[in-house]
Formats: structure tokens, sequence, C-alpha cells
């Protein structure tokens, strides 16, 4: 097809999975955002029924359609018994799958991990329907290494993962850094002030240690984003506690530093907005992948990792001091997601 105003104004149909936790969705949201900078798409969002894209979808793009899935992931190791029962819910979700699909007609299935990509990619390939996968991590997840296979292009954030998928479809490779959500907008802060994140679920040890690093610098204002995970103890007044951010580029814009966890859509955050970090990775990751993800800021020279055990709280302190004498820049980098959509667009001659 011919690159013209003609074949720009034809609606683009899209489905797309990626979700259960915001390191998948915001990604996506940042891809699809990008095309409709561009053209006309209409959108079927392939959802976990409960999960984090069922509350975020419907507020920011109604006008996408949703299909939810009831199912669950498979738990480790791979021979539990549950897994008999969540695989074949798997099952009978895939035929459902695949006839919305069928039904929908899209014009490429876009992917991004989490347990709904892989049956909805299989369902695009047996349908012919071209498939394209984003790997977000440094490591890839399994379910994206099988769907490489098929993929007509497979997108990764950094250049170690490459090696990590088969020889037979590196070809097939382009490394693009993640996409990052971004939006208008920024918010007035007191200065200093540290950011809290561990990730979109939260994360208890964070909580832990910014109650006891805030005791020792009391002239920094702390925002901590739980997740919705406990808190316990006592808060002190330089403390901030939210259940969530809505409007996290507004957030990452306005900050002079972050603690966070190393989720790898997290990191690409940082590095986007060059927002200077703490970053303490997941130990329990798929592994460790948490730990790798957190060396690209060492790299990028934001910031340092702690891993659990090295913490303490003068240390974490110190750490805080030194990097915000460093201060930050509050220039902002090309976004990945125009990369991936102008390789679609060529790829499928858009
Ligand atoms: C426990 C788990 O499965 N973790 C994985 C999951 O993490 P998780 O979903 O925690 O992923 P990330 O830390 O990478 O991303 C979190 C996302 O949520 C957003 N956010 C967070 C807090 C908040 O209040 N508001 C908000 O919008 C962040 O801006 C970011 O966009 O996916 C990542 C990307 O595949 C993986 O690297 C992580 O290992």
């Amino acid at each position: 097809m011919e690159n013209t105003s003609a074949s720009k104004s034809k609606v683009l149909k899209i489905a797309v999975a990626g979700g259960v936790t915001g390191g998948h969705l915001y990604p996506n949201l940042a891809v699809l955002e990008e095309f409709q900078r561009r053209r006309n798409i209409e959108v079927l969002y392939f959802c976990v029924q409960g999960k984090i894209e069922e509350r975020v979808l419907p507020k920011f793009h109604p006008e996408f359609k949703r299909y939810s899935v009831k199912v669950k992931g498979l738990r480790r190791p791979i021979f539990h018994p549950e897994n008999l029962v969540r695989f074949s819910r798997l099952l009978i979700n895939s035929v459902n799958i695949k006839r919305a699909l069928e039904e929908f007609a899209p014009d490429f299935v876009y992917v991004s991990g989490g347990y709904v990509s892989y049956p909805v990619a299989l369902a695009g390939r047996k349908l012919g329907i071209p498939v394209y996968v984003q790997e977000q991590n440094t490591i890839p997840g399994k379910a994206n290494i099988t769907i490489s296979k098929f993929a007509k292009k497979i997108f990764v954030a950094f250049e170690e993962c490459v090696t990590r998928f088969p020889d037979e479809v590196r070809k097939k490779i382009k490394v693009t850094g993640n996409p990052v959500w971004t939006r208008e907008g920024r918010v007035e802060l007191p200065r200093p002030t540290v950011l809290v994140i561990g990730g979109s679920g939260g994360s208890e040890f964070l909580n832990k240690i910014t109650l006891e690093v805030s005791w020792l610098l009391p002239d920094v204002h702390f925002i901590l984003s739980t997740g919705g995970k406990k808190v316990e103890g006592e808060v002190p007044a330089n403390v901030e506690i939210v259940d969530y951010i809505e409007n996290m580029y507004a957030y990452w814009r306005s900050v002079d530093l972050a603690i966070t966890r190393a989720g790898a859509t997290t990191i690409s955050e940082l590095i986007y907005f060059n927002v200077p970090a703490v970053v303490v990775p997941w130990e329990g990751a798929t592994e460790s992948h948490q730990v790798t993800n957190a060396k690209i800021i060492e790299r990028h020279g934001l910031g340092v990792m702690m891993r659990e055990i090295e913490y303490e709280p003068e240390k974490l302190a110190d750490m805080i001091r030194t990097l915000m004498k460093k201060g930050r820049n509050f220039n902002e980098r090309e976004n990945p997601a125009k990369i991936i959509v102008d390789e679609i667009e060529s790829n499928m001659s858009l």
C-alpha cells in the first residue's frame, strides 16, 4: 500500500495485549498514543479481569474496546498441581480469544507480555495476522521467546536482551528502548522531594526503608506510593503517603530524586526523564532480572543500585545526599515509542 494521505486516513485496527502489572501496560499506552497522533486507530485491548489495565484503560482510553479474560498466571514450579486447572482455563479462554480476534479482524496484533499476551499472539498467528512483540526487560520472559519465533518483529528495550533470544530470530530484533507513557504536565512540590515507587504493585520493603530514612533527612520531602501495600510504623511529618499515582510523567518531571524497584519500565522512565535514583532490585524476580535491570541505571551514571542486604538507614541517607548534591538534568530523551511505530509502519507499508 502506498503511504498516501488516503492510506493514512484508513482506520488502522490494532489488537493489543499486555498488562497485569503496570510494567507491561504503560509501554503499550505509549505506542498506542503515538499511533493515535499519526492516524485513526481502533483498538481491541485484551485485559485480565481485575488487573491494572481494567482500571487504567477506561479512565484514559474509554474509546478502546476491551475484551476481559478471566485467567491466572501459571504457578512456579511449572508442575504445580494447581497449574492443571489454570492451564485448562487458559485453553478454554484461548478459543474465545481467537473468536474475538477473528471478529475484530485487526491489521496486526501487538503484545508486550503478561499472561494473556501468549494466547492472543498465538490466536493471531493461527488467523494469519501479523504479530509484533515488545520485551521490556533485560532478560526476556519465556512467553515472549516463544512468540518471537512467529512474530514479524521483536522490539527489545536493551542490547543485552538480544543474545537471550534464539539465533534464528535475532535478525527480526530491533533494539529500541522501552516506550514511555508521557503527557504534558508537572506538579508543584516542596524542594527537595524524593519519590518512592515500588513498581505498580508497591513494595513493603521500600515502605519500611522510607519511614526509617526519612527520620534522618527531616528537610527532605518524601512521597511514597504504596501500591496499596501496608505501611507499618509511625509516619514522620515529611512523608506523604499515596496509594497510587496516575500521572507519573508529571511526578518524574518534578521530583529531585527517586528510590525505586528495578522493574524495567520504571528503569526506562528514570532514563527517559533523567531522574537520579537509588534502585533496589526485587530479589524475587525471575532469573534476577531486576538486578540486571538495575545495573543499567549505574551504567547511565544516573544513580546507584542498593541490594536489600546492603541496606542500612545511614548508608541510604548518604546515597540520597550524594545524589542530591549532583543535582538533576530536566531534559527528556527521544521516546522509543516513535521508533517502534516507525518500524511497524514501514514493516507493514502503512
Ligand atoms: C512483580 C513484577 O511482576 N514485576 C515486574 C513488572 O513490574 P511492575 O509493573 O512493577 O513494573 P515496572 O516497575 O517496570 O513499572 C511500573 C509502572 O507503573 C507505574 N506506576 C507505578 C507506581 C504508581 O504509583 N503509579 C504508576 O503509574 C510506573 O510509572 C511504571 O510505568 O513488570 C516489569 C516490566 O516487565 C518487570 O521488570 C518487573 O520485574
